[in-house]
């Protein structure tokens, strides 16, 4: 499987998906036939998850190729990712508690064997063992197959959410705080409370063809305890006034700045912010490469654009004294970095999709769901 860094062959994927792949999705979609043939899903998170296409855009592609009820199945998958993130938005302190027990669970298992194991894929778990190997070596994992890894992760291997998340992240070319925090905790049951996932022999045989032998898991498991319940916070997400000849920062997640909702501005200067070190979870190499490079497609098409525009390393926010603008980060390793170093000078824009869309993240999915042909009907 191959990942390009660059919005040109995101494009072509997206093409080719809606092309020839879209109308079997829904039929499809669950299967995970391996990794030399993954044309039943889009393979676009990478690219979406760093803002290299946006969301809407692709909605856009599917309902220039098929009616909204023959692409209904795939415009929801696309929309669960928007939802997670506001989800999360609306209540941070999931992303901050995660931190802080990773932290703790971190130390406690540092020399666990079972741990180690599982992340060098040497459990007894062939096809587990195997899907180490194939998040290690391709930085993407299939949507059904990360259910079930989660799933075998903490109910056969026994081992905390916390650990698999950050090693999820560790190697994910589209690691995302929200639909991997987010994504785990309801595998382990403490997302919906009571409510886990858990993966079985005959669900792992039938949605990859047989391709394991003798699995074994956990199949009894109680979901996992949480006695931690999250409020609401209140936040109205709306954007400042947009004064021309300011600075704009754009960070990981928002690398299309040529089609998003502030392209008319003339900003002074466009700064594309690189975080290589400044990060709780410390990112594998490859997925380092990857993010660098997505950034330096977008400074190449924003130079012919003629754009005034220059990378810059995280930690030099910090001598940045003026009023800026940025393109607003999302619950993460970023927004830690503005906060905990409290820059303050920092306004932050919000994309309209997610100003729209967020006031719908209050309760769960089959709620937001019902609001996806408004979501539509008002960005189309
Ligand atoms: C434990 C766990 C961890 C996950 N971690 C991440 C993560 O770090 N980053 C990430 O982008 N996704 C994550 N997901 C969601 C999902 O697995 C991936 O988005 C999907 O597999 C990406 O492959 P695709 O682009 O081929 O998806 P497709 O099936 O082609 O779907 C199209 C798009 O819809 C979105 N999407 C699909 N399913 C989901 C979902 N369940 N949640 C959110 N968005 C979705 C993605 O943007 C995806 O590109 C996780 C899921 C689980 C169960």
């Amino acid at each position: 499987m191959v990942f390009e860094a660059s919005r040109a062959k995101a494009i072509d994927k997206l093409n080719d998906f809606t092309e020839q792949n879209l109308t079997d999705y829904s039929k499809l979609r669950n299967f995970d036939f391996g990794t030399s043939n993954r044309s039943n899903v889009s393979c676009l998170s990478p690219y979406i998850t760093h803002g290299v296409i946006s969301e809407l855009e692709v909605i856009d592609k599917s309902l220039k190729r098929f009616s909204f009820s023959k692409s209904e199945k795939f415009i929801q998958e696309v929309l669960w990712r928007v939802y997670w993130k506001g989800w999360l938005e609306l209540r941070p302190n999931v992303w901050s508690d995660y931190l802080i027990d990773l932290d703790k669970i971190k130390s406690e298992f540092k020399n666990n064997q079972n741990y180690l194991n599982a992340i060098e894929g040497k459990t007894n778990v062939d096809c587990f063992n195997q899907w180490v190997i194939e998040l290690k070596e391709n930085n993407y994992l299939h949507n059904h197959t990360r259910m079930w890894f989660a799933s075998i992760w903490i109910f056969t291997l026994e081992l905390p959410w916390q650990l698999g998340a950050e090693f999820f992240m560790q190697h994910l070319y589209d690691g995302d705080p929200a639909s991997n925090t987010l994504g785990w905790r309801w595998v382990a049951g403490v997302q919906t409370q009571g409510k886990h996932y858990l993966a079985s022999e005959w669900n792992i045989n039938k949605f990859t063809n047989n391709r394991f032998k003798n699995i074994k898991l956990n199949e009894n498991a109680p979901p996992v305890f949480s006695d931690k319940n999250y409020s609401i916070s209140k936040k109205n997400f709306l954007n400042f006034e947009i004064l021309e000849d300011k600075t704009l920062l754009i960070f990981e997640n928002n690398l299309t700045f040529e089609f998003s909702d502030f392209k008319e501005h003339n900003f002074k200067k466009i700064l594309l912010v690189s975080n290589e070190t400044n990060r709780t979870i410390k990112l594998s190499e490859k997925v380092l490469r990857f993010k660098a490079n997505l950034l330096k497609d977008q400074k190449i098409r924003l130079e012919e654009k003629s754009i005034n525009c220059e990378t810059i390393n995280i930690n030099d926010l910090k001598n940045i004294t003026e009023e800026v603008y940025a393109l607003y980060p999302t619950v993460g390793e970023n927004v830690d970095f503005i906060q905990n170093n409290k820059l303050q000078n920092i306004k932050f824009l919000y994309r309209k999709l997610d100003q729209f869309s967020w006031q719908y993240c209050n309760k769960g999915f089959f709620n937001f769901k019902n609001y996806i042909p408004k979501i539509i009907a008002c960005f189309n």
